[in-house]
């Protein structure tokens, strides 16, 4: 498993060996004691509370998604298919406050992201299926969902596909300057 860090601060990805015989194949999607010994904190990756699997059909984009409060930390890798995963750092303290990285999940790599507290999340399906599993180290609450709008002009994320299908929720979402101003 190689834990690398991204262009993001305190975001990682980690790339397992993915084992391929006849019958398919065999990877570790994480370890405990690797992910806990690169954050340098023991217990680390025992917050995490919820597992959870979306399914997209191709173009679908979910996001960009963002949890007030304390946010949550999360787990990010796609089991089957592909996406386009997309991260916002909101952090108003972090050195990479507003920068966002770009990264393809798919079932040949099974590279996996570690996203900490304080960022915006979204993806598009490139694949005809793909599903995405989560874990986060907090109980779902929507009564702190934040986003912002996946096309929104500001944040101007590079979507690869046409967009076939978003949620009414995520078609509603704000604006970039909007989370800005709520953040600061
Ligand atoms: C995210 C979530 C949703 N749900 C429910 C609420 C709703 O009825 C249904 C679908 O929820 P949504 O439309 O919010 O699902 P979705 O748009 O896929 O939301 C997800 O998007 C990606 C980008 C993320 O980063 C995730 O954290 C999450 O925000 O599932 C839960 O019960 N628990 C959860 O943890």
């Amino acid at each position: 498993m190689l834990i690398e860090p991204t262009t993001l601060a305190d975001v990682v990805v980690m790339t397992p060996q993915p084992f391929r015989d006849d019958r398919g194949l065999f990877t570790r999607t994480f370890d405990a004691a690797i992910f806990d010994d690169h954050l340098g904190r023991s217990g680390a990756s025992a917050a995490f509370v919820q597992d959870s699997q979306s399914r997209s059909v191709s173009g679908v984009i979910r996001g960009m998604h963002g949890r007030s409060g304390r946010g949550e930390a999360k787990l990010v890798r796609c089991a089957h298919g592909a996406v386009h995963d997309v991260l916002v750092d909101i952090r108003t303290d972090s050195p990479t406050f507003g920068v966002q990285e770009a990264f393809l999940l798919d079932d040949k790599d099974f590279r996996h992201l570690y996203v900490p507290p304080g960022f915006l999340h979204g993806f598009q399906a490139l694949t005809p299926v793909a599903d995405v599993c989560y874990r986060i180290d907090r109980p779902h609450d929507p009564s702190e969902d934040i986003g912002v709008a996946f096309d929104d002009p500001d944040l101007a994320v590079k979507w690869p596909l046409p967009v076939t299908i978003v949620s009414a929720r995520d078609r509603a979402a704000g604006s970039w300057q909007e989370l800005i101003r709520h953040v600061r």
